[in-house]
């Protein structure tokens, strides 16, 4: 059996102007996309460096040589390049660029050399600017997306392959007397190292897609600025925790925590202090959570923690620790000044045996807060109206020592 290399070329030539114009069309909708963008431009110099290699027969052998062998290089770099941008947000290390750069003056420099040593020579080139790519999806991607693992595989495969074909042209140089020979091993070997290159292209268009399908998910459950739930997700993981409370006879806490006086934080040192107060409370916090716990921003200076089986005891004794942790957060502003905050929570306690709604527990969370702001700010309250009776009322002074 032979392989018919101007068909195989042909073949990838199309592919790649397939994936090319894929990308093309990913692109209009994610043009905010560095890592996509590379990628694209990546399969447009792969698509023309092997319109190149296929050109020979119309243009002089040297340009598409140097043309075609200069472009696939530079394809793979800008893949690389992409997953540099994609994994670690950075540029491409230096090193890389100058293995590409070694690689384009090698490929001229071997201009005249036997057809058998050059392929040998210019597939190993390849393998040194693909293995980079493989080893950071590796080390660094392995765990993201899992269309990530494919783009490795693939990459790798094509690696592979490039190294046997290298090994091969150097072993059997009748087989490598012209690259559109007719020979099995050379037809193989071409064919696998870049057909895998074209696979790792679409591998990664699905990688980016599912990037985005993440970051979606996390916007629409996820407040931006300090990384915890929003509002509506709060709303249903208390109903949940709720049902879960009445079903498994254990009760949930429902706590709102709000900065005090955090009007003041803004006016005197500026909003980008008040949004790093913000994150830095929201760190604090959710630091001295359980995994089961669930911490989210209800709005503005104010949030939201669901305790499940948490008592009131429980939760108080959690709420002063947290208050006291906030009375002793380090926040500086833009000019090193530090920036104090204290925080008021008011808490509420669903009892399995008297069930209540989300909404209503909720309810009664915010008026145990705005006797908390009441009774003097950075302190912690609980519901005690009639309802709870459950629950005992336990009012502790700001600051006093909790029984653990
Ligand atoms: N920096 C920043 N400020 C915000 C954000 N959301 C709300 N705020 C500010 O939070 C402040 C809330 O002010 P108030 O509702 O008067 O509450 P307060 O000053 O904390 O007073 P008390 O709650 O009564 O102790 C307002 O100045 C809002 O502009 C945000 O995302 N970033």
């Amino acid at each position: 059996m032979t392989l018919h290399i101007p068909t195989l070329m042909l073949a990838l030539l199309l592919g790649f102007l397939l994936l090319t114009l894929e990308l093309g069309v990913a692109l209009r909708r994610l043009h905010n996309r560095p890592e996509l963008r590379s990628w694209t431009w990546g399969c447009w110099a792969l698509f023309a460096g092997f319109a190149m290699l296929a050109a020979r027969v119309v243009v002089p052998v040297w340009l598409s040589i140097v043309l075609g062998n200069g472009l696939i290089c530079l394809g793979i770099l800008m893949y690389t390049r992409a997953l540099y941008r994609m994994l670690l947000d950075a540029p491409l290390p230096r090193w890389l660029i100058a293995a590409f750069g070694t690689s384009v003056l090698g490929i001229v420099v071997m201009l005249s050399w036997p057809m058998h040593q050059r392929t040998a020579i210019v597939s190993m080139f390849f393998v040194v600017l693909l293995v980079p790519a493989v080893a950071i999806v590796v080390r660094h991607g392995w765990s993201a997306e899992r269309s990530l693992r494919t783009v490795a595989v693939t990459m790798g495969l094509a690696a592979v392959a490039l190294g046997v074909r290298a090994v091969h042209a150097w072993l059997n140089p009748g087989d490598y007397t012209d690259l559109l020979q007719a020979s099995l091993g050379q037809g193989l070997t071409f064919l696998m190292s870049f057909l895998s290159i074209m696979g790792a292209g679409f591998a990664f268009v699905l990688a980016v897609f599912e990037r985005v399908a993440l970051q979606m998910e996390k916007l629409a459950t996820h407040d931006g600025l300090t990384g915890c739930l929003n509002r509506s997700t709060i709303d249903a993981m208390l109903s949940h925790a709720l049902e879960r409370g009445r079903r498994d006879r254990s009760p949930v806490s429902f706590v709102l925590l709000d900065l005090d006086h955090f009007k003041l934080v803004n006016d005197q040192h500026g909003h980008r202090t008040g949004d790093a107060v913000l994150r830095a409370f929201a760190r604090t916090v959710r630091e001295r959570l359980r995994a089961s716990d669930v911490f989210g921003r209800t709005g503005g200076e104010e949030f939201g923690v669901v305790l499940p089986g948490t008592d009131a005891s429980g939760a108080r004794r959690l709420l002063e620790q947290v208050r006291g942790a906030v009375e002793a957060m380090q926040v500086r502003d833009t000019i090193g000044h530090p920036v104090r905050i204290t925080v008021s929570a008011g808490l509420a306690v669903a009892d399995p045996a008297s069930p209540i709604s989300g909404d209503r527990l909720y309810g009664r969370a915010d008026r145990a807060l705005y006797e908390a702001k009441h009774g003097g700010r950075n302190r912690v309250e609980t519901y005690s109206g009639a309802e709870s009776g459950f629950f005992a009322q336990e009012k502790a002074p700001a600051g006093a020592k909790v029984p653990q």
